[in-house]
């Protein structure tokens, strides 16, 4: 088995390993259609993703002149409610997730799904998929509580303590992956097909990749470095 760069492989969920817009997309609508409000065009959905469920409908309802804290949180609510029974209606893994995932785990390398969805969901998705089996740790935006989520450093920290130390990478699609990777000192690859809220050049990460299939070659040239 040839040398693999990095003991461990942090990876986003949205926008890097599956295609969720649709669904997310979905649920935001259900909860502006709840409180009364017009539905964000499905084309408007991409840019709000990252920060999990609750930035994503914040930034809709603030971009509309904001809502009191109490109708927020019906509407929030209402959200939640829907993506717990319509997760995994439209959501798909990328081109090459499933060959990729198997091919950095074949060369040694262990998997840690970061996300900043609840890990709840995180894991409804990912079973709905076949792919939960897959990770060594699973790690969402509500796993270590308040103010530990992505942009913050933690989540990362924590799932490399938790499979013992290594080299760590990251791999994400939104500025609060490249964050995160920096504020951990760790190496960043953006997916530059997913919900990248900036240019994926203009992100910061250390490489962009155009298809999850490019990942192992981009973490060879990244390990040489
Ligand atoms: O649900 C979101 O907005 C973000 O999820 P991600 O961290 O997996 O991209
Ligand atoms: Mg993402």
């Amino acid at each position: 088995m040839a040398d693999f760069p990095f003991d461990i492989v942090g990876l986003d969920l949205d926008g890097t390993l599956l295609e969720t817009h649709r669904d997310l997309g979905a649920a935001v609508n259900h909860a502006l259609v709840v409180g009364g409000q017009e539905p964000v065009p499905l084309a408007g959905i991409e840019g709000l993703i990252g920060g999990g469920a609750k930035a994503m409908l914040r930034r809709v309802t603030d971009s509309r002149g904001g809502l009191p804290e109490d109708e927020f949180q019906v509407l929030y609510k209402a959200l939640l409610a829907y993506y717990a029974d319509h997760n995994s209606d439209h959501t798909r893994p990328y081109p090459g997730v499933e060959d990729t995932l198997g091919a950095i785990t074949a060369r040694g390398a262990r998997l840690a799904l970061i996300t900043n969805k609840f890990e709840s969901f995180a894991r409804q998705i990912l079973d709905a998929l076949g792919l939960a089996q897959r990770f060594d740790v699973i790690l969402g935006g509500d796993t270590l509580g308040k103010g530990r989520s992505k942009p913050a450093p933690d989540p990362l920290l924590e799932a490399r303590a938790m499979l013992g130390g290594g080299s760590f990478v990251y791999v994400g699609d939104s500025s609060y992956d490249v964050a995160a990777a920096r504020a951990a000192g760790v190496p960043v690859v953006v997916a530059g097909y997913g919900y990248c809220d900036r240019p994926p050049t203009e992100l910061g990460g250390d490489a962009v990749i155009d298809s999850f299939a490019e990942l192992v070659p981009a973490l060879e040239r990244l390990g040489e470095r």
